[in-house]
């Protein structure tokens, strides 16, 4: 069966009381990054993980991904507890450039991962064809990083991490490093794959707006240090989201004031 009818299934993270910590010079205290973080992401679900810079949110989702070990604290995925990185998971960064090889082709690169896992040439081809259109870049397959703008890099990226059929898509303010425009029409198009591949994803950002539009819960991390998951909001509108929806504006109102507080 080739990789992309063999999707896989959507999996369920569970968090508890998880707690990061580095320690200084000998003798002095612990200083917790994150403290008591309680979370249950289900399969499938879009999930926005919103704080302020510096809370914690990277290091949080890189003990998700196994990249960072956690001090104390449960952390299954299914059930089944993880403390290191594996294939149910991948990473999107926010800089594309440092995640894309520049003297490989965009189906290169998009290939590359499979490459590695020796899926045989056909059926690489097979998934990258299919990839790339879903990402967009259909009839830019033999362009280089260097011939790309920001957003088709980070569509590269995407398209390379999707190829990988990881259940859990981890991404790392993606879209951070976008113009306004861009950063919109990306947004969409990671709604729409979202919902072609039912994946389950938890997006880091600390931009509310963008929380509001992709997001169905928001979990809001307090400010650090010994951050925690502070509030988790529902947000009941359907997609694709508008930002001239008044009742996108409310819930942006009602979300702000909780920070002002
Ligand atoms: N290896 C480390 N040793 C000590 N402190 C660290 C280490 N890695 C991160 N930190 C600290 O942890 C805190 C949280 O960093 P983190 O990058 O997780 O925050 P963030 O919410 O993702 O910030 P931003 O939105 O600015 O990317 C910061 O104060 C940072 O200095």
């Amino acid at each position: 069966m080739s990789t992309i009818s063999a999707a896989a299934a959507a999996k369920t993270i569970q968090i508890n009381q998880l707690h990061k910590s580095y320690t200084g010079q000998a003798g002095t205290e612990p200083h917790y990054i994150i403290k008591g973080v309680d979370l249950v992401v289900k399969g499938g679900e879009f999930f926005v993980l919103l704080g302020p810079s510096g809370c914690g949110k990277s290091t949080l989702l890189n003990i998700i991904a196994g990249f960072v070990a956690k001090t104390e604290g449960k952390l299954t995925i299914d059930g089944e507890e993880i403390s290191r990185p594996g294939r149910d998971r991948a990473m999107v960064f926010q800089q594309a450039d440092a995640s894309l090889f520049p003297w490989l082709t965009v189906r290169e690169n998009v290939e590359f991962g499979l490459k590695m896992k020796k899926t045989p040439k056909a059926e690489r081809r097979e998934v990258s064809d299919h990839y790339i259109g879903l990402v967009g870049l259909k009839g830019h397959e033999n362009k280089f990083p260097r011939e790309l703008s920001g957003g088709m890099k980070q569509r590269v990226q995407l398209a390379r991490v999707l190829a990988l059929n990881s259940s859990i898509l981890l991404m790392d303010e993606p879209f951070g490093a976008l113009d306004a425009m861009t950063r919109r029409t990306m947004q969409k198009e990671l709604i729409r794959i979202w919902q072609q591949t039912g994946k389950t994803v938890i997006f880091v950002t600390h931009d509310l707006q963008e929380a509001l539009l992709l997001g169905q819960r928001i979990g809001v991390m307090s400010v650090g240090p010994a951050s925690r998951i502070s509030d988790i909001h529902e947000v009941p509108l359907s997609y694709p989201r508008e930002l001239s929806d008044p009742r996108f504006h409310e819930l942006y109102e009602t979300i702000q004031r909780h920070f002002d507080e």
